[in-house]
């Protein structure tokens, strides 16, 4: 079995999108192979493939209880260890298609990522809540270079710019920076200068977030290997338990991102965090080279 798919046959593909985040899925269960780079990026442009933020694959779970393993990678194609949104397609995918089989999957099940396996729960009408794990703060775990410990802050220097963030691991990294007007946010600007700095040696999601009030964060997230999104899972919780550490907002949120809100609980520093949010199903296609 070749190490990667080239789709130099046509690639069956469900599209896919969870609050404007959007997705082409495939289904590689059974097969020891992984989307080449060339694949991920040509399938994911916007004019001479399909178009989406991520490709996202089904897999055979190794050795554990979960239903299915995905993994993900960005329209650069590049590979990422977590996407938010992305675990409830997924899961919204393997119900649709156990049902097409003529299953049905429980209402809690588990699903395998990169970074462990996450508890998922059906909440009915396209929605879903996953266990997206305990946050990480530690620089040496996002990995952010120059910093010896854990800070509710940091500061970086560019080009005599200054710049002053949170950041945290949910898997992936994620730098969040607090703003007073997210439509005015520098995210064109601000974003590319961080996910290039030093400070990150494998790049960063920058996310500009506003607490409208302690329920409620409005947030935009420039992502790394795509640019900005209309949402970002993952970014949605990296921003709640930022500003959850900081006491800025109580320990339940709603996170509105522009293409839709998602909900973030987080009871405690060292115990999971859930994130909930829909699905959609966009249509079913086949792609040709
Ligand atoms: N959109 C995702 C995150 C996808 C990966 C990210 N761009 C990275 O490189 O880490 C989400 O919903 O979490």
């Amino acid at each position: 079995m070749a190490e990667h798919v080239h789709a130099r046959k046509p690639v069956r593909f469900s599209k896919m999108h969870g609050a404007g985040n959007d997705f082409v899925v495939l289904d590689l269960r059974g097969a020891a192979a992984a989307p080449s780079p060339e694949l991920c990026r040509v399938l994911a442009d916007r004019h001479v493939g399909v178009g989406c933020d991520q490709i996202l694959t089904v897999e055979d779970a190794h050795g554990s209880d979960a239903v299915a393993r995905y993994r993900i990678w960005n329209a650069d194609g590049s590979s990422s260890q977590q996407c938010g949104n992305g675990a409830r397609c997924i899961a919204a995918w393997l119900v649709r298609d156990a049902q097409g089989n003529g299953r049905e999957l429980a209402r809690d099940f588990l699903l395998d990522s990169p970074v462990g396996t996450h508890a998922v729960t059906q909440l009915g009408e396209g929605r879903y809540r996953i266990v997206m794990g305990t946050p990480r703060f530690a620089p040496a775990s996002i990995p952010l270079h120059g910093f010896a410990g854990a800070q509710d802050e940091y500061v970086v220097e560019r080009n005599d710019s200054v710049f002053t963030f949170g950041a945290v691991s949910m898997g992936n990294p994620h730098a969040v920076i607090e703003v007073e007007d997210v439509d005015a946010a520098p995210v064109e600007t601000v974003a590319p200068v961080l996910q290039s700095h030093a400070a990150f040696p494998e790049s960063v999601n920058v996310g500009f977030a506003h607490v409208e009030s302690r329920q409620r964060i409005r947030l935009r997230v420039y992502e790394r290997g795509v640019g900005e999104t209309l949402a970002c899972g993952s970014g949605a919780c990296a921003a709640a338990a930022v500003l959850m550490r900081r006491g800025r907002v109580d320990r339940d949120v709603t996170v509105a991102l522009p293409g839709g809100d998602l909900q973030i609980s987080w009871p405690a520093d060292d115990v999971p965090l859930t994130m909930s949010g829909p699905t959609a199903f966009v249509f079913e296609g086949e792609w040709n080279q």
